[in-house]
């Protein structure tokens, strides 16, 4: 290496399920030093390496993965892209301390409202917190097998720590990070408010989330059914009304955009449909609980999104 070329930084991913594998398949492939933390799935990925089965980029296989059961046995990352569910933040915080470099940036894919806030007073001050929000469609078909069904964009925002207060530092941390999706050919951009882009994301998982368990539908019937169509509307509406009151504007039309864009994608099962399957527990807390206590704090009722949450939260009591 010349001393001008610039060192690729080493990646850890903590949880390899479906955004974990298809985001670490893909730097890998674009030449990053990418290691995995997985549980369930280590032997099988151990043996047999990551199958990522992509509509758009065709069967591609990492084999052999760097893969580990534990924390303990991974080299320290610049990096760390988390893709484990919102319920399991808590206690991965000894793991993601295990695995930080010094300095190191760790980056939440997940969706939901305030997803860093558990970790953040978990993890020590010198780390970099961020919150990424995908756009993309994908599942796990087996141990070490992911679905892309479609899509693939992460938008890259700065949630706390070091560079909270310095603006220069904290997007070379921002643009970094969309930097390496880039790099592997995905689309990223940086994000100037992660609350008001969370907020923004609630408007699709919100309504389609939970009536894909609670009516046991995948985004094609939910589409093509009137009462559902209005439904989703009504929910959508109340997010908006949500961010809106806690001081979060959203892009003229996007509810509607999102509606038309989901007439057109494949059909797809969301990935808490996916939990309530596997009978795991469901991202209610991230997707229902806080932005609901967020809207009330700021004065505002959903009554809508309320109910979908009781709702919700007896099927998630009862599947265990
Ligand atoms: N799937 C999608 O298309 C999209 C998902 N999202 C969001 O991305 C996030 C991740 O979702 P998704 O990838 O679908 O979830 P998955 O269930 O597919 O993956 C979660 C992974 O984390 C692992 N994990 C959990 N706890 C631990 C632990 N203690 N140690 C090691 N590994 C652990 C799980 O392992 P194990 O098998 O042992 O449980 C699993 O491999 C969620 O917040 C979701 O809402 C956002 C946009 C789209
Ligand atoms: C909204 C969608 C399907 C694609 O943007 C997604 O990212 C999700 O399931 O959370």
């Amino acid at each position: 290496m010349t001393d001008t070329a610039v060192k690729k930084p080493r990646i850890g991913i903590i949880g390899t399920g479906a955004i974990g594998g298809f985001y670490g398949v893909m730097l890998a492939r674009a030449g990053f030093d990418v290691h995995f933390l997985l549980r369930s799935e280590f032997a099988a990925v151990a043996e047999r390496g990551l199958q990522l089965n992509s509509a758009p980029y065709g069967a591609l296989t990492l084999n052999p993965v760097q893969a580990y059961s534990s924390a303990d046995d991974m080299p320290t990352c610049d990096w760390l892209l988390v893709g484990a569910k919102t319920t399991s933040n808590a206690e991965l915080a000894p793991a993601i301390i295990k695995a930080a470099a010094p300095g190191a940036k760790v980056l939440l894919l997940q969706n939901g409202l305030d997803v860093e806030d558990s970790l953040r007073d978990l993890l020590p001050d010198s780390l970099h917190l961020l919150g990424g929000l995908c756009f993309i469609c994908v599942h796990r078909a087996g141990p070490g097998v992911i679905e892309h069904q479609a899509l693939g964009a992460v938008n890259v925002g700065y949630h706390s720590g070091p560079a909270l207060d310095d603006e220069v530092a904290r997007q070379a941390i921002v643009e970094q990070g969309a930097g390496l999706f880039r790099t592997a050919g995905l689309d990223s951009q940086a994000m100037a408010n992660l609350q008001q882009a969370r907020w923004q994301k609630l408007v699709w998982n919100v309504p389609y989330n939970g009536l894909s368990v609670l009516l046991g539908a995948s985004t094609t019937p939910l589409m093509a059914d009137d009462s559902s169509r209005e439904l989703i509307q009504a929910l959508m509406a109340e997010v908006l009304q949500g961010a809106l009151a806690c001081g979060h504007s959203m892009p003229p039309g996007y509810a509607e955009h999102l509606f038309k864009v989901t007439e057109k994608m494949p059909d797809y099962w969301p990935s808490m449909y996916h939990d309530y399957q596997h009978k795991r527990p469901l991202e209610l807390t991230a997707i229902y609980a806080r932005p609901l206590a967020a809207a009330k704090a700021a004065g505002c009722q959903l009554p809508k999104i309320e109910a979908l949450y009781q709702a919700l939260s007896f099927v998630d009591r009862h599947n265990g």
